[in-house]
């Protein structure tokens, strides 16, 4: 495939990157190895298309964001198929995906006609003061592997609703899904250079993308690590930047819980694409009293969960992305062996990169499932005897994205939510993700905020007018 610059298809003639089937080592396709010159060409190109596409009413961007938004919908299957076959999540869970990534567009095709401004009471009577909200510009869009759509559209969305044009650089492993959406865009008549898509070389890329003053805005989402180096490079000439980063999400069951309802949305938060989400639950905290009831149940659930193929519509858990990513687990869990804990179920890898679910039981904060961000099918169990405890527990982290609360009592469900250093916490809920919410991390998980009408403001600068009469 080609990457997308300026309207054109083009990067055939570079040196091509492959892009593998993690479920089975397959070449689904080959992409360009972009890198300077493209990532240079894809400002010019942005830079050309900002002020006629910002210069539209926001009416006009919407009805192309809908045209957009209907023609993801109609190729939803196919869609689906490439990112299973790019990235290893099940179908089920592709499919799913295209729908959360979809949302975001029809989300603010239509948030983007509310961008309002206000007028404010002068203090002398001989002026008026009208505060304006307008489009930031070109806007760099760096994104991770582990949701090939939504990533993409969470930030690109918003972005092209208020006005701005973007450059992109989806993540190496999963550029397929990308490209097809931006397919998929030019059908629907977005113009040349509003959306324009470069595969390669990241450093290269984003350090073009940093040091070039028309691009106004990074928008970044992947792992802290990154994001840190992305937000120092960033301060060279104070570029607006927003950063999703990593997650350590801890999932708390008191007592009081609902513990069916425990059970089945922890294994919904950990479990889903193979534990590769940056708001899995990392950390299970589970009051002593009602521990063993809990790990039954959970230990029951989890092995009804079918390991295979993404494209086989049975399949609960796909492969992992990389050998890495499955050394990471295997290592956590051997760590956590080695210091006294037990494998209830799973820990067994199968093929290259697939692993059983996994869940273990004495667990303790010493080990390293319980500090590193283990981005895999490992649940592991932790006990406290007072909620003090547990909230003490689940803060002592440098991450702050998503938290998760069990309980039947409405008071201490208000309670525990507030004193939880997190961006986003659910309650009794463990799937809180969706367009309408404003996402994003507290402490070292992030700045900003994506979904609802928060992530506009990602995007928009505010101008006040100061006109004397
Ligand atoms: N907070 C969120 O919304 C969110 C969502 C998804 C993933 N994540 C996090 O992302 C991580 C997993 O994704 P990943 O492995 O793709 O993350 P990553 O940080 O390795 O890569 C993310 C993107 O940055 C690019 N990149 C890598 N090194 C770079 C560099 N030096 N300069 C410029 N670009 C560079 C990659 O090619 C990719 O496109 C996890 O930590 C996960 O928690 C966070
Ligand atoms: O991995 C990070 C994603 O943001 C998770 S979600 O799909 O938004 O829940």
């Amino acid at each position: 495939m080609k990457h997308l610059i300026n309207g054109e298809w083009t990067g055939a003639d570079l040196e091509q990157i492959d892009v593998t089937n993690p479920a089975n080592g397959a070449i689904v396709d080959t992409v360009p190895k972009g890198g300077k010159s493209e990532a240079k060409q894809a400002v010019d190109a942005a830079y050309e298309a900002f002020r006629p596409w910002s210069k539209l009413t926001a009416a006009e961007r919407s009805e192309k964001l809908e045209k957009w938004h209907n023609l993801i919908d109609k190729h939803q299957e196919e869609l689906a198929t490439t990112m299973t076959k790019e990235q290893g999540k099940p179908m089920k869970e592709s499919r799913g995906e295209i729908g959360y990534a979809n949302s975001f567009i029809k989300w603010y095709a239509e948030e983007g006609k509310r961008v309002y401004g206000e007028t404010i009471p002068a203090s002398a009577e001989n002026k008026r003061i009208f505060v304006t909200k307008q489009a930031v510009g070109v806007v760099a869009v760096i994104t991770p592997w582990n949701f090939p759509a939504a990533m993409i559209t969470r930030k690109i969305a918003p972005a092209l609703a208020v006005g701005c044009t973007v450059v992109i650089k989806p993540a190496t492993q999963t550029p397929l899904t990308a490209i097809k959406l931006a397919e998929l865009a030019v059908e629907a008549g977005i113009p040349k250079g509003v959306i324009n898509v470069v595969t390669g070389k990241s450093s290269e890329i984003s350090a073009v993308w940093q040091d070039d003053p028309r691009v106004r805005k990074l928008t970044f989402t992947g792992s802290t690590e990154v994001g840190r180096t992305l937000m120092e490079g960033a301060s060279k000439n104070i570029k607006k930047i927003s950063l999703e980063l990593g997650g350590h999400a801890p999932l708390i069951v008191l007592e009081d819980a609902d513990l069916d309802n425990a059970a089945e949305q922890a294994v919904a938060s950990k479990f889903r694409n193979a534990g590769q989400t940056c708001v899995c639950a990392n950390r299970i905290y589970v009051a002593e009293s009602v521990e063993k009831e809990f790990t039954e149940k959970l230990k029951v659930l989890v092995e009804q969960l079918k390991v295979g193929d993404g494209l086989d519509d049975e399949t609960d858990i796909g492969p992992l992305i990389d050998s890495d990513a499955v050394d990471k687990v295997l290592s956590q869990i051997e760590d956590a062996k080695s210091q006294g804990a037990k494998v209830i179920t799973g820990g067994e890898k199968i093929g290259e990169l697939f692993l059983t679910p996994t869940v273990m039981t004495g667990i303790t904060e010493e080990m390293a499932c319980m500090n590193d961000e283990t981005f895999g099918p490992l649940a592991p169990i932790a006990t406290f005897k007072t909620e003090e405890e547990a909230i003490q527990r689940a803060n002592d982290t440098i991450y702050g994205l998503a938290a998760y609360l069990f309980t039947s009592d409405i008071g201490k469900a208000v309670r525990l939510s507030e004193d939880l250093e997190y961006g986003i916490v659910g309650l009794n809920d463990g799937g809180p993700s969706t367009a309408q919410a404003p996402f994003g991390g507290w402490k070292q998980s992030g700045i900003g905020r994506e979904g609802g009408h928060h992530g506009l403001e990602e995007y928009i600068e505010t101008k006040y007018i100061s006109l004397k009469i």
